[in-house]
């Protein structure tokens, strides 16, 4: 469903991003794991049209979208829930969630996806009236994982999504993956939490210094003599 070829990416003269190819395929879940500045955040805000490639492409459904602005991506299904959850923090949980459906205006449509949303996500439903300050950082994490889902994505970013959070949160986030799965929105989730990212993942790619280290199936990955060793503490 979405292929990225040969991604190159460069801030100035420090190079992100070198080559880089990943395939996403329909409701599968994707992991990309590596150390802090591997180029993680950069391979998904390539894809969301919010860092400009120098070279590469970006396909999906067969068409390149390279050239498309983030909100043409979004249109195309691509959401994105960026690192640090990026919530309004003055604003209620139900208008954070409403800022991810500035698309689409079929206001019937948009409330039976919120009725949808709060019954995966019941605590978000409970509190929201609350102001996005007030909640606690797992609970802020769903609200962004909401606010991503309501543009109904075909394909769910999720950068870093356990950083931070209590271990009992941390399998939250894994069950809505799973959930999300479920409903046939494919994942690709970029997370320092290797372990995690592989265990709930089909397929996983390695990134080092902007470059792939190693690709394969998650389960078998998580049985790789490097993996171990570099990410696991074996
Ligand atoms: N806006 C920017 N300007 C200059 N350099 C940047 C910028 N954003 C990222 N970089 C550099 O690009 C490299 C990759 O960064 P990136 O944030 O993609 O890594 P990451 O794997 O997501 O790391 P982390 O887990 O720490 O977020 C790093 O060397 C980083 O310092």
């Amino acid at each position: 469903m979405l292929k990225i070829t040969n991604l190159c990416v460069s801030y100035g003269s420090v190079s992100a991003l070198s080559h880089v190819s990943v395939s996403v395929p329909e409701s599968g879940v994707v992991a990309i794991v590596g150390a802090n500045g591997a180029g993680k955040s950069t391979l998904l805000k390539s894809i969301a049209g919010l860092t400009r490639p120098v070279a590469g492409q970006i396909v999906m459904d067969g068409s390149d979208i390279s050239s498309l602005k983030p909100h043409e991506r979004l249109d195309r299904g691509l959401a994105l829930c960026p690192e640090g959850r990026r919530l309004f923090p003055e604003m209620t949980v139900f208008e954070n969630i409403r800022v991810g459906a500035y698309r689409n205006r079929d206001t019937a449509k948009f409330r039976r996806r919120l009725d949808m949303l709060y019954a995966i996500f019941p605590r978000i439903a409970e509190r929201r009236r609350q102001l996005a300050s007030s909640l606690s950082g797992g609970e802020q994490q769903m609200v962004a994982i909401a606010r991503a889902l309501i543009s109904q994505p075909r394909i769910l970013m999720l950068d870093e999504p356990t950083l931070g959070l209590a271990p009992k949160l941390i399998h939250e986030v894994a069950r809505l993956v799973r959930t999300v799965r479920q409903e046939g929105i494919a994942v690709v989730m970029v997370e320092q939490n290797a372990k995690l990212a592989l265990k709930i993942s089909d397929y996983g790619y390695v990134l080092e210094t902007g470059e792939l280290r190693l690709e394969g199936a998650s389960s078998e990955l998580l049985q790789s003599d490097h993996i171990v060793r570099a990410y696991l503490g074996g």
